[in-house]
């Protein structure tokens, strides 16, 4: 039997599973077969997920491991900021450690455990980074331009500015109206740009914001991969940049920012050091679940539910209950 977990970071869901525990790991395609079984929302464990995490040994001294990030349809992603929250908590727990790095597919990022939120409401905060407005980073085509910050885009959208940053996964952002945000251009975009088109070809996570004022967002995310989701790390992340450079009046550089989204709440910080940007990225990090299953029901991915032993811990309802009254 091994056991995996199910997490969430502002309610963004991912199952983990830390490869080092089992006896054979699995080899990638079986971990992208396995993804898209488990995190389905019909047919999946516990109602799905976003993704599915995946935590080994890391190669790069002194990183305690390294994480791999499978979407719900089975595409790689470089970076999740929500998931490298929870992946920090359980490797600060595994190894005992506060402060160390997580080896992830582009970089070697900084994790710190924080004081807890609230009881059982553990938080992390993590390092998002490097950055990138280049066409090739993200990339873009057919946009007439090498970079996107807050340009009109009439082939995406008539009225509204786009920003484009890659952190390093790719993230299209505008600043929008309430009425717009609820509206269906988000869900229009984001499914446009996720399957064939000329302009973002590897798709791209977008991201609607509302500035409620200088020190709080409020993000939605339709992300790559996945689809509508309550919550993108990298995104509210990426849209925190984007508000400091479009808005260098506020003086938002090195000060703490609260972002919103539809599952609670993360702050962001985000820096300029010498001439490269970076951003923390602080939440929730919260394990709902431990499955015990059969190493073999991974390999094949044929999980039985009535199989799998489901254990839940106290931990969503403290931090449903935490997020509660401290929503905008
Ligand atoms: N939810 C994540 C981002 C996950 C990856 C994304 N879908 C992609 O393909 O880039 C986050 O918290 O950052």
């Amino acid at each position: 039997m091994v056991t995996i977990q199910k997490v969430h970071g502002s309610q963004n869901q991912f199952f983990l599973l830390d490869q080092t525990t089992l006896q054979q790991p699995l080899t990638q395609e079986e971990l992208v077969i396995l993804a898209k079984n488990i995190t389905n929302s019909q047919t999946g464990l516990l109602g799905g997920a976003d993704g599915l995490l995946v935590v080994s040994n890391s190669q790069h001294l002194p990183a305690l491991g390294k994480m791999q990030v499978i979407n719900a349809d089975g595409t790689i992603a470089s970076m999740c900021g929500n998931g490298l929250r929870t992946v920090g908590r359980y490797l600060a727990e595994k190894y005992q450690q506060n402060d160390f790095i997580v080896e992830t597919e582009q970089a070697d990022l900084k994790v710190t455990c924080q004081a807890d939120w609230a009881p059982d409401v553990k938080a992390i905060s993590v390092e998002i980074s490097p950055v990138s407005f280049q066409r090739a980073a993200l990339p873009f085509d057919n946009l007439g331009t090498e970079q996107l910050i807050s340009q009109p885009v009439p082939v995406l959208a008539s009225d509204l500015k786009f920003t484009a940053i890659a952190v390093p996964n790719p993230h299209l952002i505008s600043f929008v109206s309430a009425k717009i945000l609820a509206g269906d251009l988000l869900k229009n975009l984001g499914t446009k740009l996720n399957q064939a088109n000329p302009y973002f070809p590897d798709g791209v996570n977008v991201s609607f914001a509302q500035i409620i004022n200088e020190q709080q967002l409020f993000v939605q995310t339709f992300e790559r991969g996945v689809g509508f989701t309550n919550a993108c790390g990298t995104g509210m992340s990426a849209t925190s940049l984007a508000f400091a450079l479009i808005h260098p009046e506020l003086n938002i550089f090195d000060r703490l920012l609260t972002v919103y989204n539809p599952g609670g709440y993360v702050q962001t910080r985000v820096h300029q050091t010498d001439n490269h940007y970076w951003i923390e990225l602080i939440g929730n990090a919260t394990i709902t679940h431990y499955l015990d299953l059969n190493e073999n029901d991974l390999h094949h991915a044929t999980i039985d539910p009535a199989q799998v032993k489901i254990t839940p811990t106290v931990e969503d309802a403290a931090y449903q209950q935490f997020i509660k009254d401290r929503r905008p």
